[in-house]
C-alpha cells in the first residue's frame, strides 16, 4: 500500500470499514489439532489459544511464526516543553543512535533470536506541537505519519511487534487513553521514565489542560491521535491497521504502543482482535487501559521501558505456542489414552 493511498483521514476511516475478519475455519482446525496433541487438554494454557489466534488472523492452518519483525518508531513531542519527562528531548535522538549502534536493551534481546528489527526515525528535529496549546499535528501530518507506519508492513512477515521511542510519550499515552475512555487525567498518568511524585502531579495537570482544550474536538480516534498523539504513535496505529489488512498478527508493546492502538477502536468494532499485548507495563495507566480494552497482557514483568522490549520478549512465547502446535506428536501416536 503506497503512503499516498492513505494520506488522509477519510481514506483511513474507509480502510477501517473494510477489515478482513478472522478465519474461523483456521481457528477451528487449530482447536481440533490441539485436542489430539500428546498432553492433557488445555495444559498449555494460553499457548493453545495463541496458536488458534495466529491461525485465525493469518488465515491459514497450520500457523507460522518464523518471520517475526519488530518495528520501532521514534518521534519527538512538543509537550516535552511542559517538563513532563525526567529526561530531555535530546534523549530520543541519542537512543535512536544507540539502537543503530546495537547498544539498547531492545538490541540485546533481539540478539538472542532471529528477528528483523527496524528503527524508523520520524523527523526528530521537527517535534509535534505542544498539545496543551494547539493540536499536536495537522490532519495531513497525522495521516502521513500513519501512512509511514503502514509502509513498515508487508505480507512476507508472519508476526509484527510494535514499539516506540519518544521522550514525553507517556504524557501523550495518558491523554490518548483519557480521550478514548474518559476519566480524570490523574487516573492515566504515572512516572514514565522516572518522574517523582510532584512530577507526576504536574504531568496530570498538563494532561488535564490538554483534555480541556481539545474536548470538543475529540470526535473520533483519528482526531484524538492528531490532537494529543505523536508522530511515532500515529505510525504505530497505521502499522496496526496495515497488519490487519495484510493478515499479519500484531504484538503490542507497553502503555504508549497500546494507547496508540486504542485510538483505532473508535473506528470499527473488533479493531484490535488481531493484536495481543505483550506485557503489562509498570506504568499504572497501562493496566487501566487494558481493562478498558478488555485485553489481558501475555506477561507481567514490572517492565516500563518501551522501545519494543516487552513485545520482543513475547516473540519466543508465540513461537513456542506455534512449535508445540505444529510439531508435537499426538496422544494416539504416543500410545496415551485417558482413564475415562
Ligand atoms: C534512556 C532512555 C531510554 C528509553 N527507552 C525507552 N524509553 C521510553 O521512555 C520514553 C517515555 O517516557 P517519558 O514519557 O517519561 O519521557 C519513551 O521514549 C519510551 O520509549 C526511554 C527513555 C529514556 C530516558
Ligand atoms: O509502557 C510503556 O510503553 C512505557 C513506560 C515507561 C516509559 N516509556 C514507555
Amino acid at each position: 500500500m503506497a503512503a499516498s493511498d492513505a494520506a488522509d483521514f477519510s481514506e483511513i476511516r474507509r480502510l477501517a470499514h473494510e477489515l478482513p475478519a478472522a478465519d474461523e475455519d483456521a481457528r477451528a482446525r487449530a482447536a481440533e489439532q490441539q485436542r489430539g496433541l500428546a498432553k492433557p487438554p488445555g495444559s498449555l494454557g494460553r499457548l493453545e489459544a495463541l496458536a488458534g489466534w495466529l491461525a485465525a488472523w493469518q488465515g491459514k492452518h497450520p500457523p507460522t511464526a518464523t518471520r517475526p519483525h519488530i518495528a520501532l518508531f521514534a518521534g519527538n513531542h512538543g509537550v516535552a516543553a511542559q517538563g513532563v519527562s525526567a529526561y530531555p528531548q535530546s534523549a530520543t535522538q541519542a537512543m535512536v543512535r544507540t539502537f543503530i549502534d546495537g547498544g539498547g536493551a531492545i538490541n540485546r534481546i533481539c540478539g538472542l533470536m532471529d528477528v528483523d528489527l527496524r528503527v524508523y526515525e520520524m523527523a526528530l528535529d521537527e517535534p509535534t506541537r505542544d498539545f496543551t496549546r494547539e493540536p499536536a499535528m495537522t490532519e495531513d501530518e497525522a495521516a502521513r505519519a500513519m501512512a509511514y507506519g503502514m509502509m513498515a508492513v508487508d505480507g512476507e512477515m508472519d508476526l509484527m511487534a510494535l514499539g516506540e521511542m519518544g521522550i514525553a510519550n507517556t504524557t501523550a499515552a495518558a491523554a490518548l487513553s483519557a480521550a478514548v475512555f474518559g476519566g480524570p487525567a490523574r487516573d492515566w498518568v504515572g512516572p514514565g521514565s522516572g518522574l517523582d511524585e510532584a512530577g507526576v502531579a504536574h504531568k496530570a495537570e498538563v494532561v488535564a489542560t490538554a483534555l480541556r482544550l481539545h474536548a470538543d474536538g475529540f470526535t473520533d480516534g483519528l482526531e484524538i491521535l492528531r490532537r494529543v498523539g505523536g508522530l511515532e504513535l500515529a505510525a504505530v496505529a497505521g502499522a496496526v491497521l496495515a497488519c490487519r489488512l495484510a493478515r499479519v498478527p500484531v504484538v503490542l508493546d507497553g502503555y504508549a504502543a497500546t494507547a496508540a492502538a486504542a485510538t483505532l477502536t473508535t473506528l470499527a468494532p473488533g479493531m484490535l482482535d488481531h493484536c495481543v499485548v505483550a506485557h503489562v507495563s509498570a506504568e499504572p495507566g497501562h493496566r487501566r487501559l487494558l481493562d478498558a480494552l478488555g485485553m489481558r497482557a501475555l506477561q507481567d514483568l514490572d517492565m516500563r521501558l518501551g522501545e519494543a522490549t516487552g513485545a520482543a520478549l513475547a516473540i519466543p512465547l508465540i513461537q513456542s505456542a506455534c512449535a508445540c502446535h505444529t510439531g508435537m506428536t499426538t496422544l494416539d501416536a504416543a500410545g496415551v489414552t485417558p482413564l475415562s
